[in-house]
Order: C-alpha cells, then sequence, then structure tokens
C-alpha cells in the first residue's frame, strides 16, 4: 500500500493504525531521492501540504504517487485529517482529483470517520465527540477553522467532481450493498462517495468493499480494515522499536483544546515548562536561544516543556498583528530552532504537538525517515529515526496531532518508554 500523509503527525496517526493491523510499514518524511530498499508492506509519505496553496499540494502529492508506483504500490491512500481540515480552496478536492486524473479512476471514497478518536461521519456530517466539527473548536483553528460540518458541502466547494453519499444504513449491510452504492452513485456521474461510519465495525465492514479500489482518500481510520485485503494479520512484531534512553523534552505548537489542556496538565505536575511569545520573536529577539539557555541545566532532572501553545483569544490577537501565515511560519520556525537545539543537547525523546510544528521541526533535524512504534493514545505512536549526525544515538519521537491525546499525554508518553 502507497500513502500520501497531508501532515507529518496524520502520517504516523495513519501508520500507527496501519502497523497495529499487522502491517510493516515505513514513514518517510518528503518525498525520497532514491528507492525504498526496504521489505515492507505499506509505506506513508508525509507532505506538508495541508496548508500550502493548492497548486503546490497537488505537485507534492503528484511526486509522491511516482514514487509511491515506482515501489511497487498497488493501492493508493490519500490520508487527511479526521476533522477535514481545509482552507478555502482546498486542498483535500484538488489533491484528490489530481490522483484520480494520474491514476486514471473515475471513481473514490472520502471519509475522515475515525470513531477510537471519536470522530463519526452520519448522514455525511462530521461529529467530534457528541457535536458538530464546526461547534467542537475547530471553527476557530489558526490554519484551517473548520465552519461546516456538512462534508458534502465542503468537499464539493474544492472539486469539479460530483460528490455523493454512502449513508450509514448502506454501510450497515455490509460488503455487497456498499459495493452496489458504488456502482450506482458512479452510473449517476458522481466521482468522490462520503462515507459514514460511527464505529470501527463499521470501518471493518467497509474494508473489503474497498479491495482493488486504487485510491482511497480518508482519514487514518478506513486504514483498520484495509491490510487483511492483502491477507494481513495482526502482530506484536509489527511495532518494536530499540530502547529509549537519552534526556527528554516536548515542543509544542498546537493551539488545538487537547493540547491546551496537555500543556495545563504538564505544568500543574510541577514539571518545567517554558511559553514562547510570537510578538516577541517578531521583535526580534533570539527566543531559541533564549529558551535553550532556560532548559539545559533542566534537562537532566527530566523531561521540560517549551511551547507557544495559547488559546484562541491569544492566537486571534497575535495574527491580527502579524497575519495568520507570518504568525504561523514564524512559530514554526522559533519552535523548529528550538528542537534542534535540545537534540543538540543530548535530548533523545522528543514529543512535538501540532501537525504543522512537527512538518517543522522534523524537517529542521534532517529526519528523513523513521520507524512506526507502539500507541502511546490512540492515532500517536512512539517513532524511531536511527542515528543521524544531529542524534547519533538516535531519536525517539512522538509526533501529536493537535487534538489526540488524554489530557496527561506529555507524562504518559515518556513514562511508557521507561
Ligand atoms: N501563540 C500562537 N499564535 C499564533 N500562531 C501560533 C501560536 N502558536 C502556534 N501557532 C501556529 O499555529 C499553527 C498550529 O498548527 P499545528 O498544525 O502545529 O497544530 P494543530 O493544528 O493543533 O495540530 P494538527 O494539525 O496535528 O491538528 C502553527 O502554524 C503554529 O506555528
Ligand atoms: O486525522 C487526524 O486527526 C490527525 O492524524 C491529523 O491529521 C492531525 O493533523
Amino acid at each position: 500500500m502507497g500513502c500520501i500523509a497531508d501532515d507529518f503527525t496524520g502520517a504516523t496517526d495513519l501508520a500507527n493504525n496501519l502497523v497495529r493491523a499487522g502491517m510493516r510499514v515505513v514513514q518517510t518524511l518528503g518525498v525520497p531521492s532514491g528507492p525504498l530498499g526496504a521489505d515492507v508492506d505499506a509505506v506513508v509519505v508525509a507532505l506538508k501540504s495541508r496548508t500550502v496553496p493548492p497548486a503546490e499540494a497537488v505537485s507534492e502529492s503528484l511526486a509522491a504517487l511516482a514514487w509511491l508506483q515506482a515501489q511497487g504500490a498497488r493501492q493508493i491512500y490519500f490520508k487527511y485529517c479526521s476533522t477535514f481540515d481545509s482552507t478555502v480552496t482546498g486542498n483535500i478536492g484538488p489533491v484528490t482529483e489530481a490522483l484520480m486524473d494520474a491514476l486514471q479512476t473515475g471513481f473514490t471514497i472520502a471519509t475522515p470517520a475515525f470513531p477510537d478518536n471519536q470522530r463519526t461521519v452520519f448522514k455525511g456530517h462530521l461529529f467530534v465527540g457528541d457535536v458538530l466539527l464546526n461547534e467542537c473548536g475547530m471553527q476557530n483553528h489558526p490554519l484551517t477553522p473548520m465552519q461546516d460540518a456538512n462534508l458534502m458541502r465542503v468537499l464539493q466547494s474544492q472539486t469539479q467532481r460530483r460528490v455523493g453519499l454512502i449513508d450509514h444504513r448502506v454501510v450497515a449491510r455490509g460488503e455487497a450493498a456498499v459495493r452496489e452504492r458504488m456502482a450506482q452513485l458512479q452510473a449517476e456521474g458522481v466521482g468522490v462517495a462520503i462515507v459514514d461510519a460511527v464505529s470501527n465495525e463499521d470501518l471493518l465492514r467497509l474494508g473489503p468493499a474497498l479491495k482493488g479500489m486504487v485510491l482511497v482518500t480518508a482519514g487514518s481510520g478506513v486504514a483498520i480494515g484495509l491490510p487483511a485485503n492483502f491477507g494481513i494479520t495482526p502482530s506484536d512484531q509489527a511495532s518494536r522499536l530499540p530502547a529509549a534512553s537519552g534526556l527528554r523534552a516536548v515542543v509544542s505548537g498546537s493551539c488545538s483544546l487537547a493540547t491546551n489542556r496537555q500543556v495545563q496538565d504538564f505544568i500543574r505536575q510541577g514539571h518545567p515548562a517554558m511559553a514562547i511569545n510570537p510578538l516577541r520573536m517578531a521583535s526580534g529577539a533570539d527566543v531559541a536561544a533564549e529558551v535553550l539557555v532556560w532548559a539545559q541545566p533542566l534537562l537532566v532532572s527530566g523531561p521540560v516543556l517549551v511551547y507557544s501553545t495559547a488559546d484562541s483569544g491569544a492566537v486571534k490577537a497575535v495574527q491580527a498583528r502579524m497575519g495568520v501565515d507570518e504568525a504561523g511560519a514564524l512559530v514554526e520556525r522559533t519552535l523548529a530552532a528550538v528542537a534542534r537545539g535540545l537534540v543538540q543537547l543530548g535530548v533523545q525523546q522528543l514529543v512535538v504537538a501540532g501537525g504543522e510544528t512537527s512538518g517543522a521541526c522534523v524537517q529542521a533535524l534532517g529526519i528523513t525517515q523513521i520507524q512506526i512504534g507502539p500507541q502511546i493514545d490512540p492515532g500517536v505512536p512512539w517513532c524511531y529515526s536511527g542515528p543521524a549526525p544531529l542524534a547519533p544515538q538516535g531519536l525517539h519521537l512522538a509526533l501529536k496531532s493537535g487534538n489526540f491525546g488524554s489530557d496527561d499525554f506529555f507524562t504518559k508518553a515518556f513514562t511508557m518508554l521507561a
């Protein structure tokens, strides 16, 4: 299976579900320049294409597709966020369309359903927990505010292809009914079908109907039902990582509600934490250097946290002063420099919160490939990148999606490696 993920945390989320279903998975960070050279069942290419202009997202995704095809991928999986994160112009629609054209296929599905993380799709509407997408906090996201829970409407506004629905009553009847509905929709000229799923059982019923479909587009949830189509069954072996050592740190640029709670919990537990302020960065202060001076003496006694995480009011105030993109880019650059500096100080267990933030940090660390290990919380595994110039002993990494993880995630993650 060849997978293209639109951000780095999302990629580990997908890889985690594939590993748990028994697949041997490698995740690459960006499109590799050479052949894979590993015997695996799936490869996840992590891009940072969620919020870039659509043309850029399309060209990066097509480059990933070409590379995956050259490695022998038989089914392509385009992974986006379980909260269907989009800008006004994309990028889920434009990338789906471009992949369909390149693969010469007239039909695919789209569903962000991920019941293990309370993302369910019912009658084409996305729920997060007990509320609609546009009431769950995502309406205030710094880069991709989601103000409509009707996925057919959201996707239709991004694509020329007609969008239809395979609703929960069809999914409940299983493979044959789903295949029949897909044929009917195709005959009606529908190119992309949103699929309802409110439980893992729905996703496991959907899986067999996707056997042979050249392109699947989804959050990570659909992945739980696909390895069986390749004759693969769950196994503990798939998630083994080397033992962890070295210093511990958390870098957080996510402003999602769950991350805000996790930051507060970490501070409440008495661990050292330093907040960084985007306006100070904009004033030209070398905030990364200041952070590293603060962190160095503390690291020996346990994990430290460096965060720009703030509530939506504070984020909006910063964005009003600096502009959304400029604020995001400046914070990402600073946190990436912090992550690099922390690793140079001996950090070998690093948690990064936020997809865009993870992309920036991992790129600054020069990491190009990671192995996927055991799950910390649904959607977030520990990962391992082997020895590299910046981290000669290797680095354990957890890339946490903004809204994933329990309140005590930052401490729990390290306890798990101890
Ligand atoms: N205090 C802040 N003010 C303004 N922008 C901020 C601030 N802190 C972080 N940001 C920016 O907000 C964006 C947060 O996106 P990121 O993808 O890292 O987190 P997330 O959306 O919560 O995570 P995910 O994509 O995994 O759901 C980044 O571009 C980051 O630089
Ligand atoms: O699907 C999700 O919610 C996550 O994997 C993600 O993509 C957040 O960036």
